[in-house]
């Protein structure tokens, strides 16, 4: 690496350093230009100019030139001159004259100069994706591949590798290891200057397919998801955009610490939510027995609501007769069997049916009013739909469903439940899933989590949930096969991502393989891809963690890591003081820069509020973004799932596994309490291992 003392106009890093200065006032520029923008002659109307002003703010605020984030990380210089912008999709990049060249600076944005040249490409147009993935075994024309350091700031330090040059040597990049290593104050961050070439695959395939990433615990799976979703509207960004994109996560603490990283990459639209967040049409205000919400969660459900949105579908026995004028038109009840038998074959919604059926209706009486010699047109056949008549026969035949109200009476009557549930729930299961006291009405109604996922299923059965352009899944080895469904339909016509890791399920309906789980997510054909390289834990600490993978999830390769930090795993039995040990543990690991988590089974949180209040130590709760002033989070076991602290310090392993239902899923969330350090881990206890960690 190098970062020389001295500046000097004939030194590489001055250089470097004036590419940023004018790069810099280029951007400025361009936002200038925007900002100068006068709209009032081409905008037609007030909606128009509404609209053009939103995209020119939003394109304002686009080009800030954000001081602490690095305008470009990194240079590639080809062998041979290339087309800058064979660079991207229409309209993503600024501007382009078409010239070609052999030098590129990549960054987070595409900047020109006032001629139109670009001074830095966007690291998602198609050239960027050299330096990706260029390598000693396949150069892809690169003569040299830079990489800059940044010091709060400031470009302070470059490092080069010359691809083409078989003399040179393989060497790690310590630029990589610096921004692996940098603590963790703050959000995640995003990893644009440091994607590797595996993760980078996975980042730009093809919008059309939905990816599957199976990845052991930090190997990046919720970056790459994260910078899939930017790659895609920047390659698709008007079909995406209309359609709309959404990340998807676990809960609300690990939505707010993730929820800075796709405005630092520049897009400021893409929704986040939890899956609970996206069936809340009833509030949830019970709990399932671990069976009930198995039962709840299996995709046997998505039959038996089936059949009981369509129970009311009746057969009339009854002709309809409307009367118009002095006559009366009679559809007798063969013909009114018909069609409800053919609209019932059909594979439309059963709302989209019920709203289709007077018209069918009132065409039966037109037909025979033509018969009868009279010339009916549109109007009357409109009329005759909405008569009394048909209106009767429609509500007889083919009765409005409320979604909420259907569950509810699944989940009250006994009998109701039995008919709809007959071959596919045993009685037993019929029984565990029938609430107990359900409440006066609909909305004091005991509705659980798992019920209001039943709810969002009927809801699709009766009418049809719009699908989103792309989803991003994240921790999706906890979803249950009715969760995975309700997901599915908000990308029906779109593609998803799908990150999880089989080892960190701890639902007791949690995932037990990929094919299945992208079978009820609808897209059975996604590819699966495997992370296996760590960013970060050391390599100690995953191997420590590993030790639970053959009774967590046999069929799984441990994670290496990119990082041998030894003497980042302490394991310490304080039988005598383990809470003061505890405490200790953290004010040491706070000595360090950087966050720290304690994490602590879901019981003896309250212990730990009290012990660190009673030492004067201020700390945080999941999803409270860390600051230089306030570092220490104390994290309840059940929360730890995708968050990361430079130290961690667990207390009392078994008490983690005691708190689940049963072993595996006990073992399982200590895996995931095991792997979120990144610099170091502390284990105290007082009672003894569980037998597994050996
Ligand atoms: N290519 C990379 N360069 C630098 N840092 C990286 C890279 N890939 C991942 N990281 C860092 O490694 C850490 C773990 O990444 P991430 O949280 O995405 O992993 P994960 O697979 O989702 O983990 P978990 O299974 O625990 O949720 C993050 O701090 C991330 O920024």
């Amino acid at each position: 690496m190098h970062s020389p003392a001295t500046p000097d106009a004939a030194d590489p890093l001055q250089r470097e350093r004036d590419h940023l200065s004018s790069s810099r006032a280029a951007l400025r520029a361009m936002r200038e230009d925007a900002q100068s923008l006068d709209i009032s002659d081409v905008a037609g109307s007030w909606v128009t100019a509404a609209v053009l002003h939103n995209q020119i703010q939003r394109r304002i605020a686009a080009l800030a030139d954000l001081a602490h984030t690095p305008l470009f990380f990194g240079r590639l210089d080809f062998l041979h001159a290339h087309v800058p912008d064979a660079v991207g999709p229409a309209g993503a990049g600024d501007t382009a004259t078409g010239a070609t060249r052999e030098r590129f600076y990549i960054g987070r944005r595409h900047v020109h100069d006032d001629q139109g040249d670009p001074m830095v490409i966007d690291w998602r147009a198609p050239v960027s994706q050299t330096f990706y993935q260029a390598s000693r075994k396949d150069p892809m024309d690169i003569e040299r591949r830079r990489r800059f350091g940044y010091t709060g700031g400031e470009l302070t330090a470059y490092e080069d590798e010359h691809l083409s040059d078989p003399a040179e040597a393989e060497s790690a990049s310590a630029l990589l290891a610096a921004e692996i290593e940098k603590p963790r104050v703050g959000p995640m961050r995003d990893i644009v200057a440091t994607i590797q070439p595996e993760q980078d695959e996975i980042v730009r395939a093809d919008v059309g397919g939905t990816v599957c990433v199976q990845g052991a615990p930090g190997t990046g799976k919720t970056a790459v998801g994260l910078h899939r979703v930017a790659f895609l509207l920047y390659a698709h960004r008007e079909r995406l955009a209309k359609a709309g994109t959404l990340v998807i996560g676990p809960n609300t603490s690990f939505l707010s610490y993730i929820e800075q990283v796709l405005p630092a990459l520049g897009e400021l639209e893409v929704a986040q939510a939890t899956v609970q967040d996206l069936v809340a049409h009833v509030e949830v205000r019970g709990q399932d027995s671990a069976q009930a919400a198995r039962i709840k969660g299996d995709a046997r459900m998505a039959e038996v609501l089936r059949r009981a949105v369509r129970s009311g579908i009746t057969l009339p026995a009854e002709p309809c007769v409307v009367v118009r004028g002095s006559r009366r038109w009679r559809v007798p009840a063969y013909e009114l069997v018909e069609i409800i038998e053919e609209l019932s074959a059909r594979e439309i919604r059963y709302g989209a049916a019920m709203e289709a059926l007077p018209q069918r209706i009132a065409h039966a009486v037109l037909l025979k009013m033509e018969q009868g010699g009279e010339a009916p047109d549109d109007r009357v056949q409109d009329a005759v739909a909405r008569s009394p008549q048909v209106k009767a026969t429609v509500r007889a035949c083919w009765p409005a469903v409320d979604p909420a109200k259907l569950v509810h009476r699944l989940l009250t009557d006994r009998d109701f439940l039995a008919a709809c549930a007959q071959d596919l729930l045993d009685e037993r299961e019929q029984a565990a899933i029938l609430w107990a006291k359900p409440g006066r009405s609909l909305k004091t109604a005991p509705w659980t989590a798992a019920d209001a996922v039943l709810v969002d299923e009927a809801n699709d059965l009766v009418r049809r949930t719009p699908s989103l352009g792309h989803v991003v899944l994240d921790e999706a080895q906890d979803l249950s096969p009715m969760q995975y469904r309700a997901v599915g339909r908000r990308c029906s016509t779109g593609s998803a991502t799908v990150l999880g890791d089989l080892a960190q399920g701890t639902t007791p309906w949690a995932t037990a393989s990929w094919p299945e789980a992208l079978h009820h997510l609808g897209k059975p054909g996604a590819h699966v891809e495997e992370l296996t390289t760590g960013f970060r834990v050391p390599g100690e600490v995953i191997a420590y963690a590993s030790r639970l993978l053959p009774a967590i999830a046999p069929g799984l390769a441990p994670a290496t890591s990119i990082r041998d930090a030894e003497g980042s795993l302490t394991i310490r039995h304080t039988p005598d003081d383990l809470v003061g040990s505890v405490v200790a543990a953290c004010r040491a690991a706070l000595a360090h820069e950087g966050s720290t988590g304690l994490i602590v089974a879901d019981a003896r949180i309250a212990r730990y509020e009290a012990a660190l209040a009673g030492e004067g130590l201020d700390y945080l709760t999941p999803g409270t973004e860390t600051t230089a002033e306030s570092r220490l989070t104390l994290v309840p076991a059940s929360l730890a799932k995708g968050l990361e602290y430079d130290y961690v310090v667990l207390d009392e392993p078994a008490a983690v596994v005691a708190g689940e239902p049963d072993e595996r899923t006990g073992l399982r969330r200590l895996y995931v309490a095991l792997t979120r350090a990144v610099s170091g881990l502390t284990v105290l206890h007082a009672e003894p291992l569980p037998a597994q960690l050996g």
